[in-house]
């Protein structure tokens, strides 16, 4: 992609996507023509697509929601995202004791939709004063203990689910303060992608959607339940209900904490 250009018909698009189980049904029918051979996919965790989108690295990427603060214009493509109704999994502050004794919490380095949730429900909804640090490397998955909490999100928070006693999923918590669905993650693009490419792209991530049993008999059997995570934790479909939701944390994170 050329920056001053619109999208020639050879130029590849640029799509970013996230490297968790989360994204897998949405991809899925990205391998198939048409629309495979119109895009090179870069994968890598969702606070790194953020940048590369900020960077003009990408063209679209399946980006966190929070960082279209960041940006001049955007653009949401399509009618997909990766969202929760009610409680995610995959999205959680773990803990050895329960919130109130909660002393410091962790945030997890590779979030930026979820970080910036855990701040609000800390001062708004929990309504507790721990120390929060954000954390660097994956290294602070060992100093989760004792009254030392910590946001962890994706496939590592998905193995951290049978060694904690306290789970506080954030996409449930949302829900209980709002009322209303969550959504972490969109494909976000700075400038407007061609009708017809939007079209074919959306066709594709309905695919995977449609074949879920063909999505997760590719991917080797792990920790946790895909059928249940693909077809009852997340919710890919960019809905109205998800819209207010969206709207609603864009606006929170607009306005001083
Ligand atoms: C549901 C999830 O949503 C994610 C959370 C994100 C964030 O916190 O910035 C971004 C993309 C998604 O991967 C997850 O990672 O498990």
């Amino acid at each position: 992609m050329h920056k001053n250009k619109g999208f020639g018909v050879e130029e590849k698009i640029r799509v970013g996507i996230i490297n968790y189980l989360n994204t897998r049904p949405l991809l899925y029918g990205l391998q198939f023509p048409p629309i495979t051979e119109k895009i090179e996919l870069i994968e890598d965790v969702p606070a790194k697509l953020a940048e590369l989108l900020l960077n003009d690295q990408i063209d679209v990427g399946l980006v966190p929601v929070a960082i279209t603060r960041k940006l001049p214009q955007y653009y949401i493509n399509g009618n997909y995202c990766i969202g929760a109704i009610g409680n995610v999994a995959s999205v959680c502050v773990f803990s050895q004791v329960p919130l109130e004794q909660v002393e410091k919490i962790y945030l997890d380095y590779q979030s930026r939709s979820s970080v910036a949730l855990c701040r609000w429900l800390i001062l708004n909804h929990w309504k507790i004063h721990p120390e929060i640090i954000d954390a660097r490397n994956e290294a602070y998955l060992d100093e989760i203990k004792g009254t030392t909490a910590g946001l962890v999100i994706g496939d590592r928070a998905l193995q951290q689910r049978t060694k904690f006693e306290y789970i506080y999923d954030l996409a449930g918590e949302w829900k209980n303060a709002t009322g209303l669905p969550f959504v972490f993650a969109a494909w976000v693009s700075t400038r407007k992608l061609p009708d017809h490419f939007i079209a074919e792209f959306d066709k594709a991530n309905a695919y995977g959607l449609d074949h879920l049993d063909e999505v997760i008999a590719r991917i080797p059997e792990g920790i946790y339940d895909l059928k249940k995570y693909y077809s009852q934790d997340l919710s890919y479909t960019l809905d109205e209900e998800k819209r207010k939701g969206l709207d609603r944390f864009l606006k929170i994170l607009a306005a001083p904490l």
